[in-house]
């Protein structure tokens, strides 16, 4: 029997139509099928030659069977939107991406259903580098595997047992490229203010990043080691770290992550 696991991907934004556009690449038998509020928007995010096809609203996919649904809708959206999703998603495995929206709420609003797992990617995902960290238990191994398969497809992907630290990995690995690119936007602007043509300085933070980026994952050194090898003794690397680590970098990190992790735990009402 060939297993095609067709997939119905709700919400086919940012992180939808990259979840979709990796999963049909990764499983080019299946039928993968997304839904959006502007169809017209979500195909423009999605690859040009990928075969995802998108559908304006449920009420367009009369016979279609899905084996995966990826609900990619913003939290708030879930309470009014999953009702009519209910149908679709009786005989499949249930992913939510939705950050903050606890298992046993999900669970509630698709009518009891229990094939359910949470996950916490990444927009990284959209190039294929994404971190997802996963939760669902009593997942049996066909669908522990199709989740994990979903995820593997556009990066890498661990599981949790305990459903808070979806929302503390939702604080680091979900939000976290946002705060990499506000690194990068801080490094650029310092650039410029120290001289360099405002381009230049640009290219120069993001080509670093994008260098430093590429050591992690060639080289498996912890990051202290890496940051330990730019430094040269008394030189410049151990000035500017001195200055940055002293000016508060710890202190500013913590609060990012308690900020978005508290976030996640208000979303969880919403
Ligand atoms: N962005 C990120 O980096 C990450 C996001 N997430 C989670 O992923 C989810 C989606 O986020 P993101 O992709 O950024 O959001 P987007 O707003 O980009 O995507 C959500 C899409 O769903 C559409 N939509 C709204 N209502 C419906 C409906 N009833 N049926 C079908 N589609 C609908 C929206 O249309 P419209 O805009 O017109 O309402 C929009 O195109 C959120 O729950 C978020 O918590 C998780 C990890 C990372
Ligand atoms: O900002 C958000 O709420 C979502 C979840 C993680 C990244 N983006």
């Amino acid at each position: 029997m060939v297993v095609k696991n067709n997939a119905l991907i709700v919400g086919c934004g940012n992180m939808g139509a990259a979840l979709a556009a990796g999963y049909a690449r990764a499983h080019p038998d299946a039928r993968v099928l997304a839904v959006d509020a502007d169809p017209a928007r979500a195909r423009a995010l999605l690859p040009a030659a990928s075969p995802v096809a998108v559908c304006a609203s449920p009420a367009e996919l009369a016979g279609f069977r899905p084996d995966l649904v990826v609900l990619a809708l913003k939290p708030q959206l879930l309470g009014e939107a999953l009702a009519a999703y209910r149908p679709l998603c009786a005989g499949a495995l249930v992913v939510s991406i939705a950050a903050g929206s606890a298992l046993s709420r999900l669970r509630e609003l698709l009518g009891g259903h229990r094939r359910l797992a949470r996950a916490m990617p990444n927009l990284a995902v959209a190039a294929g580098a994404g971190m997802t960290t996963l939760y669902g238990p009593g997942l049996d191994a066909a669908d522990a595997a199709l989740c994990e398969a979903l995820f593997a497809a556009v990066g890498d992907a661990a599981w949790v047992d305990d459903e808070a630290q979806i929302d503390a990995a939702t604080a680091v690995a979900g939000s976290g490229p946002a705060y990499f690119f506000a690194l990068v936007e801080q490094l650029a602007a310092a650039g410029a203010a120290a001289g360099l043509p405002p381009a230049l300085a640009e290219r120069l933070a993001r080509r670093t990043c994008i260098g430093a980026a590429a050591l992690l994952a060639a080289d498996t050194r912890a990051a202290g080691a890496l940051k330990a090898a730019v430094c040269s003794p008394r030189g410049t690397t151990e000035a500017g770290l001195a200055a940055l680590e002293g000016g508060g970098l710890a202190p500013a990190v913590a609060a990012a992550v308690a900020a978005a992790h508290r976030r996640a735990h208000e979303l969880a009402a919403a």
